[in-house]
């Protein structure tokens, strides 16, 4: 089976390339290498494009064939988002509209998506389920969530069968350490935090101490970047065996606080570093825990690594040795 993976050098990309290729799938990558890296593409082929250039997505096509197509190419950044929507819009929507226009004018018609818990804004109900009212707060979890209704109308009108995987705080890294995160600039809290373990940045900020949380710090819920990729393996063996669309969330159905994470990182690490407590960082929403119950049940998905001091365990090996 050939799969098309776009942004597949990208981290979350390149360890669905690792899974996949190891389960011996012919896998043949595109990305611009905007914040990808190319030695990150371990199975397979590599084809550097921009998404936005129609003539060079039609040219893949023709040539590679692909049964399915499973889609990471997308601006990332939630801060950069409230600043410069267009971006977002024009990279997570228009060039996600492209990509569609493509497959159904070659007749591909599998379509793995990566949205995000940012679709349901802040949430009413946590765990989140999937049927939450959707109400991004943010351009970036508007642009994805616009996506994720183009979806519902390609499914009746042209017979798409897409599975859309909402995923919650992706972390950790290959636990052989052949790849991890690596982006420029980092935001996220884990490689933040390790970096300033290393000695790379001064201090690690607590973005918000009033929180309506036991400890007044935000609460998320982290998932091993592995795991993640299995539900990626699921979902693709589910489409290829005739399944209907569906969308699930992607996370462990419980979370920790910034500070829990801290210390986790302190104990792992043995190292103790600058903790700061900062103001509020615009746009977070207190507590982001999904119910995953939906992904358990229908694709028989059975997290391995569900363990905070785990996945930072395998951050923390990754930082230490990067090779990207
Ligand atoms: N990291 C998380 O916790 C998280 C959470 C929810 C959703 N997501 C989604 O998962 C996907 C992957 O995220 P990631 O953390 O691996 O990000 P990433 O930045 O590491 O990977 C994205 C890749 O897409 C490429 N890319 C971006 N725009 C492109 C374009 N126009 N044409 C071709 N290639 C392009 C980049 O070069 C990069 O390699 C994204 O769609 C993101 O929105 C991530
Ligand atoms: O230096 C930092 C960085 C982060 N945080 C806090 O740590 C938590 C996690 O922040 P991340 O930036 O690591 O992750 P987010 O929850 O903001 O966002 C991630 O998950 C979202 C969905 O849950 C989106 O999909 C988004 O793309 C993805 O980066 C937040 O409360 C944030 O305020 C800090 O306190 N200090």
């Amino acid at each position: 089976m050939k799969v098309l993976i776009t942004g597949g050098a990208g981290y979350i990309g390149s360890h669905i390339v690792k899974v996949l290729g190891e389960k011996k799938y012919e896998i043949l990558v595109i990305d611009n290498l905007s914040k990808g890296h190319k030695e990150a593409v371990i199975y397979g082929d590599l084809v550097v494009i921009d998404l936005k250039n129609k003539t060079a997505l039609e040219d893949i096509f023709k040539r590679f064939k692909p049964d399915a197509v499973m889609h990471f190419a997308a601006s990332i950044e939630v801060g950069e988002s409230v600043k410069k929507p267009l971006k977002y819009y024009q990279n997570n929507t228009a060039n996600t509209l492209n990509l569609l226009e493509t497959m159904l004018e070659y007749g591909v018609n599998k379509f793995i998506f990566s949205s995000t818990a940012a679709v349901y804004g802040t949430p009413v109900k946590v765990p989140i389920p999937e049927d939450h009212p959707i109400n991004p707060i943010n351009p970036y979890g508007q642009s994805k969530s616009f996506i994720e209704k183009v979806l519902q109308d390609l499914d009746r009108s042209s017979g798409l069968k897409y599975i859309s995987l909402r995923y919650f705080n992706a972390a950790g890294a290959d636990p052989e350490g052949r790849i991890g995160e690596s982006h420029d600039p980092e935001t996220h809290l884990i490689p933040l935090i390790l970096k300033t373990a290393k000695g790379e940045r001064e201090s690690i900020k607590i973005f918000g101490t009033d929180y309506p949380t036991p400890d007044g710090t935000c609460i998320r819920d982290y998932i091993h970047v592995d795991d993640l990729a299995d539900a990626h393996l699921l979902a693709l063996e589910y489409l290829l065996n005739g399944g209907e669309s569906e969308v699930f969330n992607c996370g462990y159905g419980h979370g920790y606080s910034v500070r829990e994470v801290i210390n986790t990182a302190k104990k792992v690490t043995d190292i103790d570093f600058k903790v700061e407590e900062a103001d509020r960082r615009p746009g977070d929403p207190p507590v982001l825990v999904a119910d995953s119950t939906k992904l358990k049940q229908k694709l028989n998905w059975i997290p391995q690594f569900d363990d905070l001091e785990y996945i930072i365990q395998t951050a923390w090996n990754w930082e230490l040795n990067k090779k990207f």
